[in-house]
């Protein structure tokens, strides 16, 4: 039977299964599960999680900028495993976009380190798909970490963002 995929803004009692998600990916910062839980509840306007089936499959946090409206900043975002490949990190990217709460936004920021290449991918296409710059700059060094013990993370920004429909063939 086909799975049954649905994207939703997130709600408080979906951060057990966001940080779950976190930790599998292997590829993302870990945060406490309280972080994702506060996450999912306080920004659940611009989190989103992907359901396969009724299971966690995907998810993105995110906000906009407290001072700046045309800002939005991308914290995390993930896809577990079994379901990568089927452009649910795209799907969730164009749910946040085209958010109520997004209409105001221009810019997007996040950071992506090198080892994370499946991120700088989406977030390659997506500038491609929706045409506009995707400028890479220094971002946060490892310097900044404690004991230097953590990779770069280099800030990636699109934008100006039009507000049309991504395309997601
Ligand atoms: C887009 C994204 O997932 N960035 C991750 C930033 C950082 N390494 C973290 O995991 O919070």
């Amino acid at each position: 039977m086909a799975s049954r995929l649905s994207i939703r803004n997130t709600k408080a009692d979906d951060g057990k299964r966001i940080w779950r998600l976190a930790v599998d990916s292997g590829r993302l910062d870990v945060n406490s599960s309280y972080c994702y839980i506060m996450l999912c509840d306080y920004f659940s306007d611009t989190c989103f999680v992907a359901e396969i089936d009724g299971e966690a499959a995907g998810f993105v946090t995110s906000f906009i900028h407290p001072l700046n409206p045309e800002l939005l900043f991308v914290w995390q975002m993930a896809v577990a495993e079994e379901h990568r490949g089927q452009g649910i990190a795209e799907l969730l990217l164009h749910h946040l976009m085209e958010s109520e709460s997004c209409k105001k936004v221009r810019y997007l920021e996040t950071t992506v380190s090198p080892g994370n290449s499946a991120s700088r991918r989406v977030l390659s296409k997506l500038s491609e798909r929706i045409g506009t710059s995707m400028v890479i700059s220094k971002g946060y060094t490892s310097a900044l970490f404690p004991e230097g013990k953590h990779e770069e993370e280099p800030l990636i920004r699109l934008g100006p963002l039009q507000k049309t429909s991504i395309p997601t063939s």
